[in-house]
């Protein structure tokens, strides 16, 4: 037998496992990776963050992922030299930071890379008959596992839609195993560069569980502060809280079929872009606002369109499981304009950030990849019914280190 599924066979009766989560996001500012220690599988998931840095991607790392990021038409040698070198590079930044935290690497069971999203294309949006959902993550796991010596899960969304899903969220499985709490219903939201949320209901029943794509969380925000002040970011929503909302825009902005298709439902960059705002600021006449007032009616688009599908989506639930108390995380919980703005948006909901549950929001989504990992070697295949959006499917692809 290889013994490296003797050493998987292994690891899958362990009680705990060190795993390293993987996560870099449609942000692109950079690798986050978690180390985690994770005990017991399924809804019995533990998990303690024994270490979790943010390696930042440098400009020219960032252009050339921008080159074929979620564009219908990229320079194919480019994008294949990529998938080679962005598994490498992020070997060699696990291998690195394993080296600076005094972490020997026989010591880690399993890497969980979720790799690039270059492009995302479920079948509402592509809306080719002949062709399923679809989605692409480079940076290839066999790389990972060379650099680091350490078994790596890689590629998980692709089983996700072979089983009818749109190959995200996936966050959902980790979100339920790690932060469902009885008596108390949650909604785990994410704002990265596109914004997502778990619905948890505090009776702990997996087939009520529910998940979705809102829109854009901070993409739009990040590519006009770049444009306006060569920042990465709009910091603390300074520019937005210092704008006037274009009441035409914003209208304008909401209006795509996106916001009214049925639940769950994904998105990515490929459609809220640069080019969706200028065709909104043309049908809306509102060409040339001062930078302040675009910022400000982007970060009020993106938390209205939040609001509005955690509203949509408490409406389907029974009444009785309607309170919930949302907890945020990913780097627009950072943004105070922002969270406000939904905060009062929703009156009839509790807020708090994921760090309140033991998780840091800046980490949650390499942990859960993590999660997703320890799910695929150890768990034991929680059902979580014929829900739409939740296949109850085992995901990720294991790369031997030889
Ligand atoms: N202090 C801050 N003020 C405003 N925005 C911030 C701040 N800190 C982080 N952000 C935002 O968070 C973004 C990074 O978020 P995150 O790392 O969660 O995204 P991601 O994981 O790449 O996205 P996704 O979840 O869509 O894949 C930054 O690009 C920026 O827009
Ligand atoms: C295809 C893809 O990479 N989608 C991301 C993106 O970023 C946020 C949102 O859109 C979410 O659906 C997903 O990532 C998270 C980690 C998820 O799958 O839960």
């Amino acid at each position: 037998m290889n013994p490296q599924l003797e050493c998987l066979y292994q690891l899958a009766q362990k009680p705990e496992r060190r795993i390293i989560g993987l996560m870099s996001g449609t942000s692109l500012d950079g690798l986050d990776i978690a180390l985690c220690r994770i005990t017991g599988s399924g809804p019995a998931t533990t998990v303690v963050v024994e270490q979790f840095t943010t390696i930042p991607y440098d400009d020219t790392f960032k252009d050339s992922i921008r080159a074929v990021f979620a564009k219908k038409q990229v320079d194919f040698e480019h994008l294949t030299l990529l998938n080679e070198q962005i598994g490498r590079r992020h070997g060699q930044w696990v291998a690195d930071c394993l080296r600076s935290w005094s972490v020997p690497a026989e010591t880690v069971d399993l890497v969980a890379s979720h790799g690039q999203t270059v492009y995302h294309a479920p079948r509402k949006q592509h809306q080719r008959p002949d062709y399923p959902n679809a989605t692409l993550q480079i940076g290839d796991g066999d790389h990972i596992a060379a650099e680091t010596g350490i078994i790596t899960l890689s590629d998980f969304r692709q089983r996700h839609i072979a089983h009818g899903g749109e190959g995200a969220p996936l966050a959902v499985y980790g979100d339920y195993f790690v932060f469902s709490q009885a008596g108390e219903n949650r909604v785990l939201l994410n704002m990265g560069g596109i914004a997502n949320f778990t619905y948890l209901p505090g009776s702990l029943d997996a087939s009520v569980v529910f998940t979705t794509d809102t829109g854009p969380g901070n993409t739009l925000l990040d590519a006009y502060a770049r444009q306006f002040t060569g920042k990465p970011y709009d910091e603390d929503g300074q520019l937005a809280a210092a704008g006037t909302i274009s009441a035409p825009l914003l209208t304008a902005l909401l209006d795509h079929p996106f916001f009214g298709q049925p639940f769950p439902k994904t998105t990515g960059p490929e459609v809220f872009n640069t080019g969706y705002v200028r065709d909104a600021q043309q049908r809306s006449q509102t060409d040339g606002l001062p930078a302040e007032d675009l910022l400000a009616t982007l970060t009020r688009f993106s938390a209205e369109s939040i609001a509005q599908a955690i509203s949509k989506a408490l409406a389907n639930v029974p009444e009785a499981d309607r309170h919930v108390r949302i907890y945020m995380s990913g780097g627009g919980a950072h943004n105070p304009v922002l969270t406000q703005t939904i905060e009062a948006l929703l009156p009839g909901c509790t807020f708090a950030k994921t760090d309140e549950l033991g998780i840091a929001g800046d980490a949650k989504e390499a942990v859960l990849f993590a999660v997703l990992a320890n799910e695929a070697v150890a768990g034991s295949g929680t059902s979580f019914g014929e829900r739409q959006g939740v296949p109850s499917v085992s995901m990720g692809k294991i790369s031997f280190t030889k």
